[in-house]
């Protein structure tokens, strides 16, 4: 689904992303974990293209996407729900979620099946972005990725600053949504438990590079908590 192949990136002079090749396929959670300021960021921006790739390949379905524009990336079938949500305060949630089908012909619904997944998003459908709580607003984002139907979704620590219970409310729909088998899933996370529960695939990041990787199944036996706690 998406491949990447030797994908390096700097800053300036500062090498961030040394050589990162990997796979992430339809129906499956692939898992992104590492410490702060190892480069997972900055690898969800390259995939995005909202910093340049130096060398290296990103395919997307077998279209080579490595030097196109975000929108391109976008109306090619790639989700992100960026840190920190960046939803739009000032407009209501229903046309946070209308902005999701900007690619969209005119007039294409919203989803139920977002509001199935998110009910408290259909209960506040007229209040401002900006007035739900962190947690709803993660819900907002994901809605919003979601509504133009991404056959990829990125991710980028969704637990972060999150109450346990909206936790668990995304954990269900992160789950429900790879097993529907319509799309890849890419979750950058540092919650460990919560990495673990959804992973089919984990790569750790470290410097730049990944220093290990396997089954999701695998991460209690292979020490991957121990080696995030380094
Ligand atoms: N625009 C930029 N210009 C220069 N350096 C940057 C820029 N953005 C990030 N960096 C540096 O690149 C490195 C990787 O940052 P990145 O945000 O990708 O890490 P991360 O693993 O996502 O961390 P976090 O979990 O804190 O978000 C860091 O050393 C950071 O300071």
């Amino acid at each position: 689904m998406l491949s990447v192949d030797n994908l390096h990136q700097a800053y300036g002079g500062s090498h961030i992303l040394r050589g990162l090749s990997f796979e992430v396929e339809t129906g499956k959670v692939t898992t992104l974990l590492g410490r702060n300021g190892v480069g997972k960021t900055t690898l969800l921006k390259s995939l995005m293209g909202l910093v340049k790739t130096k060398s290296g390949s990103i395919t997307l379905n077998g279209q080579d996407i490595t030097h196109a524009p975000p929108h391109l990336r976008v109306a090619a079938g790639i989700g992100y729900v960026p840190q920190g949500r960046e939803i739009f305060p000032r407009l209501t949630v229903e046309e946070n979620l209308l902005m999701g089908l900007a690619t969209k012909p005119g007039k294409t619904p919203i989803p139920p099946r977002i509001f199935e997944m998110f009910p408290v998003l259909k209960q506040m459908l007229h209040r401002r972005g900006g007035d739900l709580s962190g947690g709803q607003q993660q819900q907002l984002a994901i809605g919003r990725a979601l509504a133009m139907g991404p056959k990829l979704l990125i991710l980028d620590e969704p637990t972060e600053g999150i109450q346990p219970s909206i936790i668990k409310d995304i954990e269900r729909a992160i789950r429900m949504l790879a097993q529907t088998g319509e799309m890849a899933i890419l979750l950058v996370e540092q919650y460990y438990d919560f990495a673990e529960s959804l992973a089919d695939q984990y790569l750790l990041m470290e410097r730049g590079e990944f220093i290990m990787r396997g089954k999701g199944a695998n991460m209690p036996q292979d020490g991957v908590k121990a080696a995030l706690a380094v």
